[in-house]
């Protein structure tokens, strides 16, 4: 049974994909945090900007098998059969994505990207893998498509990951009350450090999900 809190369609706002058209299926629970705002300043991640807890958002429901889940995200696509994508995330999708899933995501030729913190490995049969480092919480997964550090975090800096092996590097300013000042610290990180690259939340800058 897959716990799903939403599955909508909007274009990737964030890295290397940006821009492009995408449907988001979103993973319900996470490992490090309960998702309670009770809960935030105990957990090992605390700077979560998303909802992730219940099967009850737009699209969101309990699916009891692969195809099942693989169907009502196709529904979700208003385009053909080219360029389909999907976006696996969360929560912390490597709780509950299987072969069967991917598997079954490709029988319908969409390729299949996702969001993780890293703390699981991710099978290689994902066609883009977007790691997001989290301090304080083990890394696993040490090679992707994409690092994406939120910046600033304490205790992790992103030399801390230049032994890693990833096609593109990140910093992502951390959104919250500090926004301002951590897309400042981010851009100036970046112009010292050509190898890492900006990448802003642009759905959130549009307005859109
Ligand atoms: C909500 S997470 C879900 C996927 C997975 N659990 C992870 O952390 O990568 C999706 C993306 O949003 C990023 N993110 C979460 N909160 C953020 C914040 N306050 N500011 C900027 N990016 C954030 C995460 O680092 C991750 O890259
Ligand atoms: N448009 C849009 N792009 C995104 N990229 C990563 C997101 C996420 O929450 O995983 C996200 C999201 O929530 N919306
Ligand atoms: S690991 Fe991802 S989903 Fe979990 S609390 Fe952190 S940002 Fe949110
Ligand atoms: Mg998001």
């Amino acid at each position: 049974m897959y716990h799903v809190k939403e599955i909508f369609l909007t274009l990737q706002g964030e890295g290397a994909n940006a821009g492009r058209a995408a449907v988001f299926c979103r993973f319900a629970g996470c490992n490090l945090w309960s998702g309670r705002e009770v809960d935030r300043s105990e957990a090992t991640c605390q700077f979560c900007d998303t909802d992730f807890v219940g099967t009850d958002g737009t699209g969101g429901g309990r699916f009891g098998t692969a195809p099942d889940l693989a169907s009502a995200i196709l529904s979700n696509w208003a385009g053909g059969e080219n360029e389909r994508f999907v976006v696996l995330t969360g929560g912390e999708p490597m709780l509950q994505v299987d072969a069967a899933l991917i598997d079954e995501l490709h029988r319908l030729c969409f390729e299949v990207a996702i969001e993780t913190n890293g703390t699981l490995p991710v099978p290689d049969t994902v066609d883009w893998i977007c790691v997001s480092p989290k301090s304080g919480a083990k890394l696993q997964q040490i090679h992707g498509h994409e690092l994406k550090l939120v910046y600033p975090q304490p205790g992790l800096d992103p030399e801390d990951l230049a032994y890693l092996d990833f096609g593109h590097r990140y910093v992502q300013p951390m959104d919250g009350p500090d926004l301002a000042a951590n897309t400042a610290a981010a851009v100036a990180y970046c112009r010292k450090h050509p190898e890492w690259r900006l990448s802003l939340q642009t759905h959130k800058l549009i307005g859109i999900a």
